[in-house]
């Protein structure tokens, strides 16, 4: 996969050096580019801002830098090597959710080109243009706000990333995390079997993988019916076995 970004605090994306992504960019299994929005401004003070039309508080990022970014970062249908066309994704407070069902979209996706806004967005019409030659898709990490779309691409990028092949040692674990199949994990435990007092449930030690697995899936639907109600409306009808209905 190729990642490209495009933001004013390109030092932000220094942890991607860093553990599994710093990994899994250095077997090549991503190709990642952090890019200054500044190198698209052609004035002395490299201005990337300005006043709101309409009026309101603070400033908004000018459509030009952003404009010839995108162009030099997807350029054309088909670029001679073969490139298809990347999918602009553009954190936003307004954004969809982001989500791990969209975390695998976005995996399986060959090019992947991020825009991190900073001051209070950027002008619509950088993503209207946008839209007409690529994918757009403005995400939001969730109802809060944060200062601008650095800190939403890291998770969005560390979400996907761990989804690539060979990224994540033990694929299994892919399988029983949280989300993986619509539920909360059940808890964890290792050694010791007592620590200050406090045991690990003994269905855990007992060898017993069928009942280890319906432990499991029990606390799993308690953890998500106590946590996240809403996550159990959700759930694929073939997803509860009779007996979890029973629970
Ligand atoms: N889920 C989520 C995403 C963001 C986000 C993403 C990009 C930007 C660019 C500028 N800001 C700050 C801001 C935006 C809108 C209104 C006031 C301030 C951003 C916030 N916050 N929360």
């Amino acid at each position: 996969m190729r990642v490209d970004i495009v933001s004013i605090f390109p030092e932000y994306f220094a942890p991607l050096d860093l553990s599994l992504i710093g990994k899994a960019r250095a077997n090549g299994t991503l190709r990642l580019a952090v890019h200054d929005l500044r190198t698209w401004t052609h004035d002395v003070h490299r201005t990337v801002d300005d006043t709101p039309y309409g009026g309101g508080p603070g400033m908004v990022m000018r459509p030009e830098p952003w404009g010839e970014a995108l162009d030099a970062l997807a350029p054309g249908e088909l670029s001679p090597d073969g490139h298809t066309l990347p999918r602009l994704i553009v954190p936003s407070p307004a954004g969809v959710p982001f989500t791990q069902a969209l975390a695998h979209e976005l995996a399986a996706e060959s090019h992947l080109l991020f825009a991190c806004g900073r001051y209070e967005g950027i002008d619509q019409r950088v993503l209207d243009h946008a839209a007409t030659r690529m994918p757009v898709t403005e995400v939001s990490l969730g109802d809060y706000v944060l200062f601008g779309g650095e800190v939403a691409v890291l998770v969005i990028l560390e979400a996907v990333t761990r989804l690539l092949p060979g990224v994540l040692g033990n694929a299994g674990s892919l399988d029983e995390e949280s989300h993986a199949h619509g539920l909360l994990e059940a808890p964890l435990y290792t050694k010791p079997a007592t620590w200050r007092g406090l045991d690990v449930p003994e269905v855990l030690r007992s060898g017993d993988h069928g009942r280890i697995a319906r432990w499991r899936r029990d606390e799993a639907l308690l953890r998500t019916a106590g946590r996240r109600p809403d996550m159990i409306g959700a759930l694929a009808p073939e997803t509860l076995d009779k007996r979890d209905r029973a629970t």
